[in-house]
């Protein structure tokens, strides 16, 4: 079956010191969503944005801001990142305490809710909560940093949990981020990913390359 084929950039490999220039220069080069990678110093070993970023980069795009949010407790937040413009907020069950309740506080909001697993952490861990996730992301690096490689084994991961959504018959993407580049991105494709999440490899280049590298991770 042949699904489109999303790319979401991660603008933690933007230029920080021009955030909305390049938010709107990721849109005119054709992305599909916006990646927000909110990470908190203590749940993963990076400090990145809040949600007076992701309220100042609003105003940048319609596309959808799909918000990653690496912070524990993560619940506090929920409000905030959805008043701010999230259109997507998806959470760890690693960061916890309550991954469930989490899912249903992000759907009162009105935002889609996703759930995102580790590398180590099992496709089993998504068992009930398959009735109500509307994104699943698979994590194919530790969460933290951008620019690291590709773990390979995450690809039986994709495959597993899009046997799991076909299963449902239930519209839920499934998302890959971590490593993704021009030789990983097909193979995360070939294992039932519809959204590629990829900062190093559309950021490369600058400005001028944004266009080609988001047609060639689509596999145009
Ligand atoms: O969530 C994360 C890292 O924790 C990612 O969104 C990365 O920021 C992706 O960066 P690249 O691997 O594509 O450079
Ligand atoms: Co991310």
């Amino acid at each position: 079956m042949t699904r489109p084929i999303l790319i979401s950039p991660s603008i933690l490999s933007a230029d920080f010191a021009r955030l909305g220039e390049e938010v709107r220069a990721i849109d005119a080069a054709g992305c599909d969503w916006v990646h927000i990678d909110v990470m908190d110093g203590h749940f993963v070993p990076n400090i990145t944005i809040g949600p007076a970023v992701v309220k100042a980069l609003r105003p940048h795009t319609q596309k959808t801001f799909d918000v990653h949010l690496m912070i524990s407790p993560v619940d506090l937040y929920l409000d905030a990142f959805a008043q701010a413009g999230a259109d997507i907020i998806t959470v760890h069950p690693e960061a916890g305490p309550h991954i469930h309740r989490s899912v249903q506080h992000i759907k009162s909001l009105g935002v889609k809710a996703g759930v995102v697993l580790n590398p180590g952490t099992p496709a089993k861990m998504l068992d009930y909560l398959m009735d109500d996730v509307d994104l699943i992301l698979v994590m194919s690096v530790n969460p933290g940093f951008g620019g690291q490689s590709f773990i390979e084994n995450q690809l039986r991961k994709i495959e597993a949990i899009r046997k799991m959504i076909d299963k449902t018959g239930r519209d839920i993407h499934l998302q890959v981020d971590g490593g993704i580049d021009f030789t990983t991105a097909p193979k995360a494709i070939a294992a039932g990913a519809d959204v590629l999440v990829a900062g190093t490899a559309t950021f490369r280049g600058g400005p001028d390359a944004y266009a080609d590298n988001i047609r060639k991770l689509r596999g145009g």
